[in-house]
């Protein structure tokens, strides 16, 4: 493969132009930069979109590149993840109620108050161009409302909006803790729970999960190292992951690097990498050969731990109950000796005796929010006993399909102890599996607690606060 250095955002010379089809070029407009962030606060509330998926493709439509992009992208994330902030500020200044307000007014207030507390935009600058963004998309009569809610706004930093509005930090200090960076309390409480801290760690993990996070990629092994995808994107070797790179935030679009098109790489968040590698950690008698991910899509970990197996003479069946994610899956592990299967994980149909089992399993993603902007203030404490049911049963299902002697590892993207330690003690105590001390298959990881689980923190790591065990069938 080609092994110069291209500049990290640069397009890959034989990369084809992304799909354009469906995107209308927009019309001008004197602000292009805080028309997409708008539109994309609009499709995340009006269509459920996901912030990340549905920016780059306003930028296109709209041709905002450079630094209004960078403009854009901040204003549009930054907004989403601070929403809850946001709008208690907007509240505490509008004459109101929030649920009287037009959605799309509240949206472009929301744009306005995070400029003016957030940002190192002028206040007077950030009042003007969202009083111009509602009289464009909201007409005259709520311009006038917008100027009166962003002034008052502009009459406090954050810090004193948040002395003004948080609850008490001595008789609520998750309370206070989850108001100053912007979570939503019971997440707040669950990352407490799971840290054992009320105190100066969690507003580290809250802080770290505010904070726009590196980009990773995974080197696929037999095709390219870890160094040389560094040298060949720009980035620099991961710590502790040895297939690992970090790029810079803010690099450009990973999924048109040369080494990403061409199935080299792929974009994994190295926490994610190092849970996969857990799997291959625990030392087995006898065969080795039969590998199985029983939630396999999109095909991040099938990818890491197929390219393994196919080193090693192996095969690993991946399987993924949604059709248009097994394809995802099909995609990316291309070339290597794995077996996708469309079907249910609790009951897949497939013979057991294996060797290796993954449980990547669905979960309320509690430990990907740096990375979903809107996510933090979508998911709801509702969404939890149905997914820890499907996690039990998951897990269930993977002890019954592993031979006796082999391993299953059991990986959420979440730090909640009800998805985490939980699912894994009811799991042991109804299947006879015994849990193993996860942590020495994190070579060179450091502060991993007191085991035998491991859990992966933004702040401590670097990584998503990835979970991981690993039981002995
Ligand atoms: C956390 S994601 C897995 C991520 C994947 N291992 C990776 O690294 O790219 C969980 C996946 O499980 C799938 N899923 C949900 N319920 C399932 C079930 N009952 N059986 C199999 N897969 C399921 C979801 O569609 C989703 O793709």
């Amino acid at each position: 493969m080609n092994r110069k250095r291209p500049r990290a955002n640069s397009r890959p010379k034989n990369s084809r132009p992304p799909n354009r089809r469906a995107e209308r070029a927009k019309p001008p407009t004197d602000d292009p930069a805080r028309t997409v962030a708008l539109e994309t606060l609009r499709a995340v509330r009006e269509r459920d979109a996901y912030a990340n998926l549905v920016l780059p493709g306003l930028l296109r439509q709209y041709r905002v590149s450079g630094r209004d992009a960078a403009l854009a992208t901040e204003l549009a994330y930054g907004a989403s993840r601070a929403r809850g902030l946001l709008d208690a500020v907007i509240a505490e200044c509008s004459d109101r109620a929030l649920d009287e307000v037009d959605p799309l007014l509240l949206d472009a207030l929301r744009l306005g108050t995070y400029q003016i507390l957030r940002t190192r935009i002028p206040g007077h600058a950030a009042v003007a161009a969202t009083v111009d963004l509602v009289r464009g998309n909201c007409g005259s009569r709520l311009a006038g409302f917008a100027n009166a809610v962003l002034r008052r706004v502009g009459e406090r930093e954050e810090h004193e909006w948040v002395e003004l509005l948080a609850p008490d930090a001595e008789s609520d200090p998750v309370g206070n803790t989850a108001f100053r960076h912007a979570h939503p309390r019971w997440i707040a409480q669950a990352f407490a729970e799971a840290l054992r801290d009320t105190g100066a760690e969690l507003d580290a993990a809250l802080a770290a999960d505010d904070a726009r996070p590196a980009v990773h990629l995974t080197a696929r092994p037999g095709e390219i190292s870890a160094d040389e995808l560094a040298a060949v994107t720009g980035g620099d070797p991961a710590p502790y992951s040895p297939y690992g790179v970090h790029l810079e935030a803010g690099a450009g679009d990973p999924g048109e690097l040369e080494p990403v098109q061409e199935g080299f790489a792929a974009v994994q968040d190295e926490g994610s990498q190092l849970t996969a590698l857990a799997l291959t950690g625990v030392e087995l008698d006898g065969s080795d050969t039969r590998w199985l991910d029983l939630c396999a899509g999109p095909g991040g970990k099938a990818n890491l731990l197929g390219a393994l197996v196919t080193l090693d003479g192996g095969t690993l069946d991946a399987v993924e109950q949604t059709r248009h994610r097994a394809e995802l899956v099909e995609s990316a592990t291309r070339g290597l000796s794995v077996n996708v299967r469309v079907a249910d994980g609790r009951d897949p149909g497939l013979s057991g005796g294996y060797d290796r089992v993954l449980v990547d399993a669905p979960c309320t993603g509690l430990g990907a929010l740096r990375r979903r902007p809107e996510a933090r203030w979508r998911r709801q404490p509702g969404d939890l006993d149905e997914l820890v049911r499907l996690q039990r049963e998951l897990l269930l299902s993977a002890v019954r399909l592993t031979r006796p002697g082999g391993v299953v590892a059991y990986v959420v993207c979440s730090p909640h102890r009800a998805e985490t330690t939980g699912v894994v003690s009811e799991v042991v105590a109804e299947s006879g599996a015994r849990e193993l001390d996860a942590r020495p298959c994190f070579p060179g990881v450091p502060s991993l607690g007191e085991g035998p689980s491991v859990q992966l923190w933004p702040h401590r790591h670097g990584t998503d606060a990835m979970f991981c065990a690993l039981l002995r069938v």
